[in-house]
């Protein structure tokens, strides 16, 4: 049985795997309150006096146009505190599950990125989850590196909860339609990492960088598309114009890659495991998202 320290509990996959997580184990899982990742000393005395079997890292500084004057605070979550808690987990012999992003690549071209290809953050976040990265690998503890992308689910912040509040609020809505991914459900990498704890594989054999993302592929309009679809079909108001529009008709502060799609060979092959689709997981996830029904 895992004894198993997880971070960022009240975040969209840390709420997931608190659930998945259960059976392996004790999932001893923690907030910001109860182990602030700005605070190196509060780390280690953390882990020391724990003695976790696994950590598992979901926590994370997500605010990608923040991060773009706040480069301090996402470094320091997003780049150090991965590196002491590799640094633990080496010196305790135990292995790290880590969550990374697909905005490490530069999102050119439109061939599927596979895990080896080279990889060129177009904004401050991309690149404090590379530094993350790199110091998880330079540790040499065991572990696994999941880069996912398009995060949702029923709960937190994200794309499909911000969509169906202003299909509410608006009549008419402009969406970026020429960057390409495959917009993923928080329960999919949940349960995907609990399969891959469960198999007890030799995590020094697996250790390395692996894409988790749901299968197939769009845009965020055609994202957009798929939710108002699900949600007009279940009494909801959603926007009488959706507009498919080019990334430069939208600005922002960071930059954003066009070319998210990411391959899924490494994860079938190693682990055996295939997510489910996208729009699959998206009906799946909109079951627990109750419809608000304007007048009720
Ligand atoms: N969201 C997305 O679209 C994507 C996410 N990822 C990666 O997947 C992982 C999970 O992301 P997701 O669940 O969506 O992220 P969320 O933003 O939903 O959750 C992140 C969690 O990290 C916590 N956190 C932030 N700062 C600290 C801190 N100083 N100490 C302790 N906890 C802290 C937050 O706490 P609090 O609740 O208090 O703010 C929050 O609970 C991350 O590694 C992320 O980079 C990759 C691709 C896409
Ligand atoms: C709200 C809105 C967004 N958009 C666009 C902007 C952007 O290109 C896209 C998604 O916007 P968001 O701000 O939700 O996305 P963003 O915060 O960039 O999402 C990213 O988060 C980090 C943490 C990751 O790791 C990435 O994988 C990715 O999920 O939709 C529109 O075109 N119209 C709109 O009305």
């Amino acid at each position: 049985m895992h004894n198993i320290l997880l971070t960022g509990v009240n975040g969209q996959v840390g709420f997931e795997l608190r659930r998945s997580l259960q059976g392996l184990g004790h999932v001893h899982a923690t907030d910001r309150e109860q182990l602030d990742l700005c605070d190196p000393a509060a780390i280690r005395d953390m882990v020391r006096a724990l003695k976790p079997t696994l950590i598992v890292n979901p926590a994370a500084y997500t605010a990608v146009d923040k991060a773009e004057t706040d480069q301090a605070a996402a470094d320091a979550i997003n780049a150090t505190a991965p590196a002491i808690l590799a640094e633990e987990a080496k010196r305790l012999g135990i292995p790290l599950i880590h969550y990374s992003t697909d905005y490490v690549y530069s999102g050119e071209g439109s061939a599927p990125w596979r895990e080896t290809d080279p990889v060129a953050p177009t904004n401050v976040y991309g690149a404090s989850k590379l530094a993350g990265e790199e110091a998880i690998r330079a540790s040499g503890c065991q572990h696994l590196i999941l880069r996912t992308s398009w995060v949702y689910g029923a709960h937190g912040k994200n794309f499909l909860l911000t969509m169906l509040k202003l299909g509410r609020e608006r009549d008419a809505l402009n969406i970026v339609a020429d960057q390409i991914g495959a917009p993923t459900w928080s329960r999919s990498i949940a349960d995907i990492t609990a399969h891959i704890v469960a198999a007890r594989p030799d995590w020094q054999a697996v250790s390395g960088i692996y894409h988790l993302v749901n299968g197939g592929e769009t845009s965020w309009h055609g994202f957009a598309e798929a939710i108002f679809k699900l949600a007009a079909a279940r009494g909801e108001k959603v926007p009488a114009s959706l507009s498919g529009i080019a990334t430069e008709a939208y600005p922002t502060p960071a930059k954003r890659p066009k070319n998210s799609r990411l391959t899924l060979d490494k994860l079938r092959d190693t682990f055996g495991l295939v997510p489910p689709s996208w729009d699959t997981a998206l009906e799946l996830c909109l079951d627990e998202v109750p419809p608000v029904i304007q007048g009720q």
